[in-house]
């Protein structure tokens, strides 16, 4: 996908290494004087990471928790060096990390910007000349002086980013703390990134949100226990992503269920055996026109009787946008005992969606939730819409563009 020449990033055989200390109790503490090295432990955040970011492409880093994303942009940021390997770039780069990272507490937000730009590399001079348009952009100019531990959370980083999108980076480094802004401010800061990609500057974002990274990634690299797992298109980035979390859900709901004893477990044999996707003469079809009809039949399969369960599915695109989702609970309808096969027939009277294609996902659910099975993306269809346009809906306007007569004016 990429070749090293346009590499902007370049990151080959990157670990690193974290000590993490063990001597909490006080008895540990004095017992630690004499025993130093054995109160720590070593820990790989991040193992054998290679990978190059060509210039002008915005990559999402994405994973779990404590997966690796944060420690691997600050290796590219340079703020943390790596344990063994290379991490190199090219240009200016301008990092948005934690809360906290970067400005001094003590210091107005005022004095921050000149410092802050001094370290990014700008003269006094240059910073005077942007110093308006940060405050402008950052809209808290009645706290310009002062000090920033004063600040709220979504203050400090309104000034911080700011500051990252004013220094004329080649390079944007972003981590997940745009989420802490309002969300005007996350608007104009979306903005502003979209802006940057049409520059052709080189932007690297951590991000929680599938319809954050399907927004604005060319590129997913997906992290798992420090190593990276995926790394190609977006949208499959995302879904190999979501299989993951309900992997991870489904194993601590087993644990939980495990963990207690009480719990009955009559569900251990029913499954959502399969989903098909029908037109609207009962045929099997792959592919619907907008607009058409459309019927999903989930089947059901229990070895024992099961009486109180509830069918559960959703429709998504493929960067994991729910477009309808129902339950049997919320739908009002009574299931049967499921003993055997029962299926449950959804029909669609109208597919009125845009080109592309659609994913059904089904699932099994004890009453309170509780998923007994699941199959994500059990099967997929495409919709041919003749509307030229962006979105999911395919609300087909009549558009006319007319003279403004005078009464309009
Ligand atoms: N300075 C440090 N000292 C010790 N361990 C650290 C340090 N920084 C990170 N870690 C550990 O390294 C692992 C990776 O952390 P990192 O912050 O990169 O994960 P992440 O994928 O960004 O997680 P999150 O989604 O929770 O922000 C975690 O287990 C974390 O506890």
């Amino acid at each position: 996908m990429t070749t090293p020449d346009v590499s902007v990033i370049r990151v080959r055989g990157a670990s690193k290494q974290f000590r993490i200390r063990k001597d909490k109790s006080l008895k540990d503490r004095v017992v630690g004087i004499m025993r130093e090295k054995r109160t720590s432990e070593e820990f790989w955040a991040l193992r054998d990471i290679d990978l190059d970011i060509e210039a002008g492409t915005t990559v999402g880093l994405v994973g779990h928790n404590g997966s690796g994303k944060s420690t691997l942009l600050k290796l590219i940021g340079g703020i943390l060096q790596p344990t063994t390997g290379i991490v190199q770039h090219r240009g200016r780069i301008a990092a948005l990390l934690e809360l906290g990272a970067g400005f001094h507490p003590d210091l107005t937000g005022r004095e921050n910007v000149y410092l802050n730009a001094s370290i990014l590399g700008l003269s006094k001079q240059q910073t005077d000349s942007y110093f308006d348009a940060i405050v402008d952009f950052s809209g808290i100019e009645r706290f310009i002086d002062a000090q920033v531990k004063f600040y709220s959370s979504g203050m400090y980083v309104r000034l911080a980013f700011a500051v990252a999108v004013h220094v004329d980076p080649e390079i944007l480094l972003v981590d997940e703390v745009l989420a802490v802004g309002d969300e005007p401010f996350q608007r104009k800061c979306m903005d502003r990134i979209h802006q940057f990609q049409a520059e052709g500057r080189t932007i690297v974002l951590v991000s929680h949100s599938a319809e954050q990274v399907g927004e604005l990634c060319h590129r997913a690299v997906v992290l798992d226990g420090g190593r990276i797992v995926f790394d190609g298109a977006a949208e499959r980035g995302i879904q190999v992503l979501r299989e993951g979390y309900e992997t991870a859900r489904v194993l601590a709901e087993a644990a939980a269920a495990n963990a207690s004893a009480a719990i009955a477990r009559p569900a251990d044999h029913a499954t959502v055996d399969r989903v098909e996707v029908l037109d609207g003469a009962g045929a099997p079809v792959d592919s619907v026109a907008s607009g058409d009809p459309l019927e999903v039949v989930i089947t059901y399969r229990s070895s024992a009787p099961l009486t109180a369960w509830r069918g559960a599915m959703t429709i998504d695109t493929p960067l994991a946008q729910v477009v309808y989702g129902t339950n049997t609970e919320l739908s009002g309808v009574e299931v049967p005992t499921l003993h055997g096969e029962c299926q449950l027939r959804l029909r669609f009277p109208r597919v009125d969606l845009m080109s592309g294609t659609y994913h059904v996902t089904a699932a099994l659910q004890a009453l309170d939730g509780t998923s007994i099975d699941w199959k994500g993306q059990a099967a997929s269809f495409t919709v041919t819409s003749p509307t030229t346009g962006v979105g999911i809906a395919d609300l087909r306007p009549s558009i006319e563009a007319v003279p403004a007569t005078s009464s309009h004016l």
